[in-house]
């Protein structure tokens, strides 16, 4: 196999990208001692918009677009993302190269003054922007009030420091890759808090589908050891299911598969962002069967109605502010 001399990752320059990133360099850099692996940081258009929801100005695209660009240009050979950032469809000439074992995929519920969600008061307010964790908290807690929260993760604990808010959900993933874990106060278990889909995971993003490439360079393979079977198998599956229903962050969706001994777990579900109406469904079978599986669950979140939810909750979307 072909060695470059030289590999440069494309990141987003917020505290828990550059950990992605430096992780993924720093993996490279002992597999390939001979090569630099050098890192570009990047404000994406996703980072500097932090007025409005992100729903209405683009969605997730928006973290990985200057990323991409980078790429197309030559000026990186590869991007490193959260999954959950990463849009099921991506452009013509991207792949995802490979899926890096997953990290905790459970939501974190972080609060200076309570233990847990149940802990907290009538009239408590809840941070997130995720329609998910809206969706969750207004079904099972419906004294709470849920407000926005937005920003990376420093900005986000921030804002629960100075007081605006009682308690904040966040991954784990994140808390725990920037040393933030002692912040969590409770997980939440997937049968409380549905993960959504690839939460927990990172994937490498390389353009060049056509590979090797003209260099002679074959990334897939150069990559092809940081790849995790079974974090790549549970999140096929998982964004299977994301992707049969629109794949837009404008609807509260939850997918997580777990593996035991070949066998996948896949549990997913749709909800209105007020939490009246839910849907949900699981199915078991080889993790080999990944997308079928997706698939498979897919049908029976329809057989609820789901697409009636998830127009509910578009329309609730949309004419929010
Ligand atoms: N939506 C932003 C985002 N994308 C990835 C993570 C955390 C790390 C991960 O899930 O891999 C977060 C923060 C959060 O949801 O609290």
């Amino acid at each position: 196999m072909q060695i470059p001399s030289r590999l440069v990752i494309a990141s987003r320059e917020s505290r828990l990208a550059m950990w992605q990133a430096e992780h993924v360099r720093a993996r490279l850099q002992l597999l390939y001692p001979q090569c630099a692996v050098e890192i570009l940081g990047m404000t994406t258009r996703g980072d500097q918009i932090l007025d409005r929801s992100l729903s209405k100005v683009g969605g997730k695209g928006l973290f990985v677009k200057e990323l991409e660009v980078a790429m197309a240009d030559g000026r990186a050979d590869l991007a490193v993302h959260s999954l959950k950032d990463v849009p099921m469809d991506l452009p013509e000439g991207f792949a995802l190269a490979a899926v890096l074992e997953r990290e905790d995929p459970r939501d974190a519920f972080v609060s200076n003054d309570f233990g847990a969600l149940d802990a907290l008061p009538a009239g408590a307010v809840v941070g997130t922007s995720s329609l998910r964790r809206q969706s969750l908290i207004a079904a099972r807690y419906p004294h709470l009030v849920v407000k926005p929260l937005r920003g990376n993760l420093d900005t986000r604990l921030g804002k629960l420091d100075r007081g605006d808010y009682a308690a904040i959900i966040l991954a784990a993933a994140g808390l725990k890759r920037l040393g933030l874990e002692s912040r969590i106060r409770a997980l939440l278990e997937p049968a409380v808090s549905l993960p959504a889909a690839g939460q927990g995971a990172m994937a490498i993003e390389i353009a060049h589908t056509d590979t090797p490439r003209a260099d002679g360079v074959d990334l897939l393979a150069l990559l092809a050891p940081l790849n995790d079977v079974a974090t790549s198998q549970a999140v096929t599956a998982e964004r299977r299911v994301s992707k049969v229903f629109g794949g837009s962050c404008q609807v509260p969706l939850a997918a997580y598969a777990t593996i035991t001994e070949g066998t996948m777990h896949l549990r997913a579900m749709v909800a209105t962002p007020d939490g009246k109406r839910i849907a949900s469904a699981e199915v078991q079978g080889p993790a080999v069967d990944a997308t079928q599986l997706g698939d498979q669950v897919a049908d029976k979140l329809r057989a609820q109605d789901a697409l009636a939810i998830l127009a509910e909750a578009k329309a609730a979307a949309d004419g929010a502010a």
